[in-house]
């Protein structure tokens, strides 16, 4: 389980996290949508304890990242597509990052397999395309057969197929008992694969519920999400449990 208690971040003058509060269950799909530059990045690499928070607290599995003993069996990330050697192999980035994290290598094939890339394992980096390089990063966030796992846009530059793969392996994931949170621009796909859709608009959670729940009277999700990041914060918010609570209420209450 992750869990997310009242954090901030600042940089310098600006507030990139303002008093965000967002748990994903065990067995649970969490996408985070915003525009670009909203927040969700930083909220991503906040959990993976890559920023710290300014206030607030993060814990996974009931500890925070640091406390666990193996971390990397505790959280997966893959947040950034770029830091690779282009002169390595996979199977050689995916090795040094075992060591790193004191997995053992055997688990290399594994998620080389996992993934899709064991005929290309050994091909240097720098011939890899956007896609190939998105399932090495899922690679990568599954070395430690982690119990939770975070990712930032890990649709981008994938085609239909990989689409299609990544949800079945996401469904496969989450059935595992794994919490999920992903960051993604992809409409379609978090309409058709959310158990709950987390939007932050200006650092802040402004909307946290079911993809029926966020659509409410609106076309479509991204029909509603345009609705939410353009009015007045707050248009919707949740009310502790995850279900929406309408500015009217909020005013009333
Ligand atoms: N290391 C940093 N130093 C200073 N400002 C930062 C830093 N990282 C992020 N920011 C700022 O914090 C805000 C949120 O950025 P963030 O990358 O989290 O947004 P995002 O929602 O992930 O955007 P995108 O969809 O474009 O990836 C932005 O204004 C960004 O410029």
């Amino acid at each position: 389980m992750i869990e997310i208690d009242s954090a901030a971040v600042r940089f310098r003058r600006q507030l990139a996290l303002d008093d965000v509060s967002l748990t994903v269950a065990d067995g649970q799909v969490v996408y985070l949508l915003g525009r670009n530059g909203a927040g969700k990045s930083t909220l991503l690499r906040t959990v993976c304890g890559v920023t710290r928070p300014t206030s607030g607290t993060i814990r996974i599995d009931g500890r925070r990242l640091a406390d666990h003993p193996s971390p990397a069996t505790a959280l997966g990330m893959h947040l950034d597509l770029d830091r690779v050697h282009p002169g390595h192999t996979a199977r050689r980035h995916l090795r040094w990052i075992c060591a790193a994290a004191g997995l053992p290598t055997g688990r290399v094939g594994e998620v080389l397999s996992a993934v899709g890339l064991s005929d290309v394992a050994d091909r240097r980096l720098r011939a890899y395309s956007l896609g190939m390089r998105q399932r090495l990063g899922i690679a990568t966030a599954l070395l430690g057969d982690p119990a939770n796992l975070v990712f930032d846009e890990p649709l981008n530059g994938l085609d239909i197929d990989g689409i299609i793969w990544l949800r079945g392996l996401l469904q496969t994931l989450a059935a595992e008992g794994r919490s999920i949170l992903i960051a993604s621009h992809m409409f379609a796909e978090v309409t058709r694969t959310a158990d709950r859709v987390a939007v932050i608009a200006d650092g802040r959670l402004v909307a946290d519920g079911t993809v029926d729940d966020l659509i409410g009277d609106a076309t479509d999700l991204e029909d509603a999400f345009v609705q939410l990041v353009s009015g007045d914060w707050p248009v919707n918010h949740t009310d502790g449990t995850g279900q929406l609570v309408g500015a009217d209420e909020m005013t009333a209450s």
